[in-house]
């Protein structure tokens, strides 16, 4: 299952609801929480019960929950059909334990977004987790940083929520990019994502599915790169060769196929 681009639909805008079911991305979010205004609360979760009984071109459909709320939510949804709960604002294992005893059987994914949530990564991720999610926004707040160029801010707990996330086997996405017409900025700040090793990034606006489904697919110099590998170890047992000047090994022939394997 891919991950790479994974979309915030605001459950309180009848308008981006309509357009959900269609959306090519690889994942949706129906968000419950921050997107919601306690106005619109109630409304927004009768529409969430509706939408989810339609079909839809991602593959993947997820509902971001409000903790606040947890008994009507699963008063609402006990029977609706999605694929993942997102819980928000993770501060160790017990805000996880919580939502599985209400959902023992649907993947949960964690939001790394707060700074007692960074903190206990390595026990947050040790849990049987579908994915971790990086929450910049929350992030920042809790920390009290300042944007900084390259997120250098908020560098440390991105890397972990990677280092944390492969060493127990989980998905792992990138948080938001706020500055939704600003196409150069996102572009820069997926690249970014994908060489600090996230599988994909969330995304708050349709017009980012396309850059970022770019981004966090291989690139054309990686598949030519992964073909010549290819290539070179084919009828050979050796257990490294020179390929363009460049020492690869067999552990570079696996990322290779990985990279071709992605690429079709
Ligand atoms: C950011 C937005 C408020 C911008 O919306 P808008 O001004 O309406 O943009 P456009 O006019 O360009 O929209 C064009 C049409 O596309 C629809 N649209 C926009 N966004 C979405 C969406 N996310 N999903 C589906 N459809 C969408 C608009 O309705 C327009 O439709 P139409 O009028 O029929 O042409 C808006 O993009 C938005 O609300 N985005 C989602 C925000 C959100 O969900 N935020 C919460 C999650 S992010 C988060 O919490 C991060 C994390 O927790 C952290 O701490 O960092
Ligand atoms: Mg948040």
């Amino acid at each position: 299952m891919r991950f790479r681009s994974v979309l915030f639909i605001p459950c309180g805008n009848p308008r981006a609801m309509a357009k959900a079911p269609g959306l090519r991305c690889d994942a949706l979010i129906f968000d419950l929480e921050d997107a919601v205004g306690d106005q619109a609360r109630d409304g927004a979760l009768t529409a969430l019960a509706e939408i989810l009984k339609e079909t839809f071109t991602a593959t993947t459909v997820l509902v971001r929950i409000h903790p606040q709320y947890l008994n009507a939510i699963h008063r609402v949804l006990k029977d609706a059909a999605f694929d993942g709960i997102v819980v928000p604002k993770v501060n160790g294992t017990e805000d996880i334990r919580g939502v599985m005893m209400a959902w023992p059987k649907i993947p949960l994914w964690a939001m790394i977004e707060t700074a007692e949530g960074a903190a206990n990564l390595w026990e947050i991720a040790g849990l049987p987790l579908k994915g971790l999610i990086a929450g910049p926004n929350d992030l920042r707040k809790d920390l009290r940083t300042r944007p900084m160029a390259g997120r250098q801010d908020i560098l440390f707990v991105l890397s972990q929520i990677v280092l944390f996330g492969r060493a127990n086997g989980k998905v792992v996405l990138d948080g938001v990019y706020n500055q939704f017409r600003d196409t150069e900025g996102f572009a820069a700040e997926c690249a970014q994502g994908r060489s600090l090793g996230f599988d994909g990034k969330t995304l708050i606006h349709p017009d980012q599915i396309a850059p970022c489904e770019l981004a966090f697919g291989p690139s054309a110099d990686e598949v030519a790169w992964a073909k010549s590998v290819v290539a070179a170890f084919e009828g050979s047992d050796a257990g490294l060769l020179a390929v363009n000047g460049e020492m690869v090994e067999r552990l570079h022939l696996d990322q290779a196929k990985k990279i071709l394997e992605d690429a079709s």
